[in-house]
């Protein structure tokens, strides 16, 4: 491996898991070793086998199956532990054993309770026992960042005398900064024999908000493995994120001058993954991966997009696996995104009308947080979307309990003012309602999603119906609110299915419609 290429080491499987909330099981982890094998990591840190006979059957079920990576597990220093991470990962065609004990003073004293001497003599026992039976051991002394230097430098020597073949050093507590973390590099490069034989790591957390930055800083220094996990999931506030390391390295290529094997298109749809089976949320501002990573709603912005992305964005979207920017309609945005989104939604408007329908989108975009393209349509169309349409809803009734079919009865209004009841049955009354609007106008919507929200507080609150719905092939989003949530629910399907009738009327495609779920996309 050229001296320019970082190994990227994912350890979401064990150090990632470690968060509480975290934990996966042997089936999610063995889907998500497939998706870290495709992103092409070179290393997987599969688990710690002595945790639990589950893990161990995971570790071991992820070095069966998989024929990419190399697969590693973590012991203490001890020969069980150690033992079991051998039986675990044996059956990979690349595997390793990554053995850790703690350095700083710290951790010493009121810890582990040992002499220098004696942590050092630990260390050296593991990776003799760990090379018996594999050729590939990392050694970590943990919480590296806190151990005093001259004595850092003697336990990786000796650890590299035992026979290491990867040296890693954390910053256990991500207390490090770059500067102090890239001293450090360089001391142990001057002080530590034979340091060139083996591979410089690093592993950082996130507790002061420093782990890429710490991890970059090691990188410049000469560390040519990086620890790290999707999403930068892991104990207390986190790892080092891959996401973010990967891109670092290689959007700044004119400074760091290195490379990963990271096929980084393979990026998103990993951290969906990972956010999914952990059920911990991407927040929206997260870099690279997070809703707003490629996001512009700011009218400046939005204009300079228009003309060239790189003047906002200094990574293209699909080299991460998002299949493209998005330009939000909002309270911030200007004329150039707001003309050219009236234009993809299919309307002509001349100048007069163009300025109009502009001051008053401003004006909903004071009341609302989110526009979407139905919003923006209703504006054009001059149609309150909330309420009025060839249909208006006038009453309801509905019927349900535990032991009985649920029954709804919908009274509509059409234009001429004629009234139009129809009642249906189903297994649920917002089901049965549903049924009830597609009889009564003949659009039978097919529900997808619905999402409810509390507009107001209180024991009379109002709620914020969407609903995500599909009809003739197509996906439509409506909004509803009522104190009442199946009267909101059928409020935001009548506001789709006037919207589909409206655009009947005025011979527009259906088609165009369709970009409503993809808010505000370009
Ligand atoms: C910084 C890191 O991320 S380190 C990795 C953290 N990961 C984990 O802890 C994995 C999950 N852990 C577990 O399931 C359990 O802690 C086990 C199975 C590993 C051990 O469980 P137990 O035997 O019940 O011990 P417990 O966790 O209470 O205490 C840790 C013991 O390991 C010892 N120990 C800690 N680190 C090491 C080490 N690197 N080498 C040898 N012994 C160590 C402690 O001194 C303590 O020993 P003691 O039982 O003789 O007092
Ligand atoms: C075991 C080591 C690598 C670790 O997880 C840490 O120090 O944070």
């Amino acid at each position: 491996m050229n001296d320019q290429r970082i190994k990227i080491f994912d350890t979401t499987l064990r150090d990632g898991e470690q968060a509480p909330g975290c934990s996966m099981t042997l089936r999610e982890k063995l889907r998500l070793s497939k998706a870290l094998s495709d992103l092409r990591v070179d290393i997987i840190e599969a688990g710690f086998p002595a945790a639990s006979p589950g893990d161990f059957e995971a570790v071991k079920a992820i070095a069966d199956e998989n024929r990419g990576p190399t697969i590693c597990g973590l012991a203490r220093c001890n020969p069980e532990d150690i033992e079991k991470v051998h039986a675990a990962v044996k059956g990979a065609d690349n595997h390793r054993i990554h053995v850790f004990v703690a350095t700083s003073a710290i951790h010493r004293e009121h810890k582990l309770k040992m002499a220098k001497e004696e942590i050092i003599k630990t260390a050296v026992g593991a990776i003799r026992h760990a090379r018996e039976l594999c050729d590939d051991v990392e050694f970590s002394p943990e919480d590296a960042s806190r151990t005093e230097l001259a004595y850092l430098a003697e336990v990786v020597s000796a650890a590299i005398e035992a026979g290491a073949t990867t040296v890693n050093i954390p910053d256990t507590v991500g207390y490090t900064v770059p500067a102090e973390f890239d001293k450090l590099f360089r001391y142990l490069k001057k002080h530590v024999a034979r340091i060139e034989e083996i591979t410089l790591s690093v592993h950082c957390h996130n507790d002061l908000g420093m782990a890429v930055a710490n991890s970059l800083a090691a990188v410049a220094a000469g560390a040519r493995q990086v620890e790290c996990t999707i999403n930068g999931i892991g104990e207390r506030a986190g790892n080092c994120s891959l996401e973010e390391l990967v891109m670092a390295v290689r959007t700044r290529g004119d400074f760091f001058d290195l490379e990963t094997g990271i096929d980084t298109t393979r990026l998103y749809p990993t951290s969906r993954m990972v956010a999914n089976i952990t059920g911990m949320q991407i927040p929206r501002n997260k870099a690279i991966v997070g809703e707003n990573a490629f996001a512009h709603e700011a009218g400046i912005h939005q204009h300079g997009m228009m003309q060239h992305a790189s003047t906002y964005e200094i990574m293209r979207p699909e080299d991460i696996g998002i299949s493209k920017s998005n330009l939000v309609l909002g309270k911030h945005s200007g004329r150039h995104a707001f003309r050219e989104r009236v234009s993809n939604l299919g309307f002509m408007l001349d100048e007069f009308e163009m300025n109009r329908a502009f001051q008053e989108f401003k004006k909903l975009a004071d009341k609302k947080k989110d526009m979407y393209d139905g919003d923006i349509e209703a504006i054009i169309l001059n149609v309150d979307s909330a309420s009025s349409g060839p249909w208006t809803l006038k009453s309801m009734e509905v019927q349900s309990g535990t032991e009985q079919a649920a029954r709804a009865s919908v009274s509509l209004l059409n234009e001429e003012s004629a009234e139009c009841t129809v009642a249906a049955t189903a297994e649920g009354p917002m089901e049965a309602a549903f049924k009830a609007l597609g009889q009564a106008t003949g659009i039978a919507l097919v529900l997808r999603k619905f999402e409810l929200h509390s507009a107001t507080a209180g024991d009379d609150a109002q709620g914020e119906v969407t609903v995500m719905v599909d009809y003739n092939g197509k996906s439509w989003r409506g909004h509803g609110t009522s104190v009442d949530i199946v009267e909101a629910g059928t409020r935001a399907c009548l506001e789709v299915i006037n919207r589909i009738l409206r655009r009947r009327e005025r011979g527009l495609d259906e088609e165009a419609a369709n970009s409503d779920i993809n808010r505000a996309s370009i």
